[in-house]
């Protein structure tokens, strides 16, 4: 997309032909049009968090406790660019679609629709180990488009180096490690619902072309035996660079002692995320955990953020805090549930736009050229 896209009258005419009305430009309120679409199962599984959702409520709190301070009269350009490249992935502003699993329940043409939406907005899209289809069908649907692949790590070594053989061989240029996920948290909204996506064989489809999948008599109890691995260690790393000739990204860095601990062992980047509440309950917002880590490492690896996004004014305020670029969520989910890949390029124009918007208001005309001083206190 170019800056010029989302110049303010041009863009909002583009973008309000043919929109239904619940797909509102007030993406802060797309999750309650979403919640009226959902099925039971799929509203309880993408929107609720972990334990008493104390800590998703602390993620959206800090966003809205940190607040930009405007500045007038810095011959903001009228052509803006908010582009960017992010460990060799060229992008058109600082953002990119989060891993997400199990995309089917919030609409039935799932991963391969926010992969099409992802590709035609230019924003990179993150693979989920856990997605409902595979590394093949979503390279298929995402064409040239920028794809990164995130890893649940397994246990078994046969099958985690298939997966980063076929994720390399289907255009993935980035490996994303999600550290904060070795057991799913504990989610009273499925657990209330004895519903859980994985049981009933939605989002294993990465698997089950795996070696070790060949012929077993019951694939979610061998996938049951290999997806929790809460022994993984800093030792394990090491394997996944003799597999993995690119950029390695570990994704759920919240303390400035891992993040040291991820440059000493050679990491390209973090992803400072607490998955968006919902695995420890009671963790500390992602936000507040952003700028002590950025200060500690960000000279050393690329810096990226999660957890809480939801607005431009949001992106502003992660990328002031030391994000290099933030990773979007749910809002995603609320965009493809409401209107399959028209939805989802809905959040993501608005999203761009609402960022370009607020920078140029702010007094910026880059991304770049935030800092701490763009915000309050
Ligand atoms: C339904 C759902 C499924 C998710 N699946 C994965 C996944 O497979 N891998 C992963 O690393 N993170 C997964 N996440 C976490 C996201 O990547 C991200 O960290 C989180 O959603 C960010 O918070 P937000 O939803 O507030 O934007 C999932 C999140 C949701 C809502
Ligand atoms: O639900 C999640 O947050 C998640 O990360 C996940 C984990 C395993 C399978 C699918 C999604």
């Amino acid at each position: 997309m170019n800056a010029g896209d989302h110049q303010l009258g041009i863009y909002l005419a583009g973008m309000l032909e043919g929109r239904t009305p619940e797909l509102t430009t007030d993406l802060a309120a797309l999750e309650n049009a979403a919640r009226k679409v959902l099925s039971p199962e799929a509203l309880g599984y993408i929107v609720p968090s972990a334990g008493s959702g104390s800590t998703a409520r602390a993620n959206l709190e800090a966003f809205e406790r940190r607040r930009i301070v405007p500045r007038m009269l810095r011959g903001v350009e009228r052509q803006r660019d908010l582009s960017c490249e992010v460990l060799g992935t060229r992008m058109p502003a600082p953002v990119l679609v989060a891993p997400m699993g199990v995309q089917t329940l919030a609409h039935e043409e799932g991963e391969l629709a926010t992969v099409r939406a992802a590709a035609a907005v230019g924003v990179p899209y993150v693979h989920s180990t856990a997605a409902a289809h595979d590394f093949e069908q979503v390279a298929a649907a995402g064409g040239d488009a920028p794809r990164w692949y995130q890893l649940y790590y397994p246990t078994d070594r046969d099958v985690c180096v298939s997966f980063l053989r076929r994720a390399r061989a289907t255009g993935h240029s980035v490996l994303v490690v999600t550290l904060d996920t070795t057991l799913l948290g504990w989610r009273p909204a499925d657990l209330d619902r004895g519903y859980l996506p994985f049981l009933a064989g939605t989002g294993i489809a990465n698997y089950l072309s795996a070696p070790s999948f060949a012929g077993v008599d019951n694939p979610v109890t061998h996938w049951a035996g290999m997806f929790p691995n809460p022994g993984l260690s800093w030792d394990d790393l090491p394997f996944l660079r003799d597999h993995w000739d690119g950029p390695i990204v570990l994704k759920g860095i919240m303390s400035t002692e891992d993040a040291r601990l991820a440059a000493e062992h050679g990491m390209d980047g973090i992803v400072v995320s607490n998955h968006g509440g919902r695995q420890v309950d009671g963790a500390l917002a992602a936000l507040d955990a952003l700028p002590g880590i950025a200060e500690a490492v960000g000279d050393r690896l690329t810096v990226l953020f999660d957890s809480g996004v939801r607005t431009g004014a949001d992106v502003v305020k992660a990328l002031a805090l030391g994000a290099k670029a933030v990773l979007v969520g749910r809002p995603v989910l609320y965009g493809l549930a409401l209107g399959g890949q028209a939805g989802v390029e809905h959040v993501l124009r608005c999203l761009l736009g609402e960022l370009d918007i607020t920078l140029a208001l702010s007094g910026y005309s880059a991304p770049g050229e935030l800092g701490p001083g763009a915000l309050a206190g």
